[in-house]
């Protein structure tokens, strides 16, 4: 159990051996470079999925708004830069090797080219910082599907493991509690001491909400709902430690899709800007935890859709920066690693996380975050054979 695990809100020096871990791989989303892109990136995403046209359609003319290219792949890039650097900075030898769910460098042609570089031990870090379907177990079966195609191609198919969930770990909070008092500080001076902590992360159907993380853990909402309101706290009293002011915060979801019969995660940012605007909130900074870079959700449907709408109000209001690139980012992989490698080499090491919920499982246990229809998921206990 986490829970009776020893836990630091401070990373220990671990030394620098990854083994058995023998690569890293950052694994992500994937989007669009260019606008004959946007269509087979959006049939990429929603193959099997239902998501009705008119939405499709829509998210389209988002991503045609930049030009037809997303952010998230140059932001990969820079992550991957990041890390190399900080590994090599600190001397940790593991290579990183970067693919993706949806969009080139796509996941199976990066194992194989891990498997061809002879590499067997694999860790895995996937750009969503919680639990839940999307952000975990689908990635989980992605992961399952190309080792299945590199052992169709006569491969050898390598172990794959997949870090722990780091929404708490200070690398990944800090730089969010900075970028909230530099966005407060951006709010004029009148309405700054009374502005409104607006968390968001991206809605999903409620039943993977309630569904989401090991069973028995979380009530409604699962365990993803419960860590974004875990983080939200410890964001809002670090902020309180730098500025002195308690704000008050909710946590709300933007980017909602799928048939309007489905019951997903609310409210939305939107209509709780309005319902701010209604009881007098003077403003807001918008703060996008539920995301690890300022991709398209946070290009759109925040700095494009809800800035237009605080406009629209009349309700000043800053977004602040996600954690992207940060070096105290790419130090908390190096940590999570570290530890990671220890924990196979049972040596117990002691686990870095705030706030109230601890470390999250190393493995996810049989039935966490499942899926509408059942599919093969590596990395994970349900998932023995890899
Ligand atoms: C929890 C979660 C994360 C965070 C965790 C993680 O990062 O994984 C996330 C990230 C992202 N989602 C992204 C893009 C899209 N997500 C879609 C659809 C959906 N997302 C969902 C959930 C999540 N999504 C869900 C339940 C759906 C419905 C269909 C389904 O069950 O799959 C669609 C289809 C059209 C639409 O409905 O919007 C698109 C285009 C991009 C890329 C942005 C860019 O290009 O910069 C990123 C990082
Ligand atoms: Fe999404």
């Amino acid at each position: 159990m986490s829970d009776a695990l020893p836990t630091e809100s401070s990373s220990p020096d671990r030394g620098t051996s990854a083994a058995p871990y023998d690569a890293l791989l950052l694994l992500s989303f994937g989007g669009p470079e260019g606008p004959d892109d946007v269509v087979p990136f959006l049939e990429n995403v929603t193959r099997g999925r239902g998501i009705p046209r008119e939405r499709l359609e829509e998210v389209g003319q988002h991503y045609y708004l930049f030009g037809g290219v997303s952010p998230i792949n140059e932001q990969n890039r820079e992550l991957l830069a990041a890390l190399r650097e900080d590994f090599a900075a600190n001397g940790l030898d593991l290579p990183v090797y970067w693919g993706n769910r949806n969009w080139a460098p796509y996941l199976t042609d990066t194992l194989r080219d891990m498997v061809r570089d002879g590499h067997r031990r694999v860790l895995v870090l996937a750009t969503s910082a919680y639990a839940s379907y999307s952000g975990c177990r689908q990635y989980r079966e992605n992961l399952a599907e190309s080792l299945a195609a590199l052992r169709a191609e006569g491969l050898p198919v390598p172990r794959v493991d997949k870090l722990r969930h780091y929404f708490n770990h200070p690398g990944f909070v800090d730089p969010v509690v900075d970028g909230v008092v530099a966005s407060l500080a951006e709010l004029p001076e009148d309405v700054r001491a009374a502005a409104h902590l607006t968390f968001t992360t991206h809605s999903i159907p409620t039943a993977a909400a309630d569904t989401s993380g090991p069973e028995e853990a979380h009530g409604d909402g699962g365990a993803y709902v419960a860590q974004h309101l875990d983080v939200a706290e410890l964001i809002t009293e670090a902020v309180r430690k730098r500025t002195g002011t308690a704000h008050p915060w909710s946590l709300v979801y933007q980017s909602r899709s799928g048939p309007p019969s489905v019951p997903w995660l609310e409210p939305d940012i939107c209509d709780h800007l309005e319902e701010l605007h209604g009881k007098g909130v003077p403003g807001t900074v918008m703060v996008p935890i539920g995301f690890v870079s300022d991709h398209m959700e946070v290009l759109y449907d925040l700095d494009t859709e809800a800035m237009a709408k605080a406009a629209e109000l009349g309700l000043p209001a800053r977004r602040s920066p996600t954690v992207g690139a940060d070096p105290r980012f790419a130090a908390a992989v190096r940590d999570l690693v570290l530890e990671r490698a220890a924990a196979e080499r049972d040596e117990s090491p002691v686990r870095c996380a705030l706030g109230a919920l601890g470390p999250s499982h190393d493995l996810c246990p049989v039935g966490c975050c499942p899926a509408r229809t059942p599919k093969p998921a590596a990395a994970g206990a349900d998932a023995p054979e890899f």
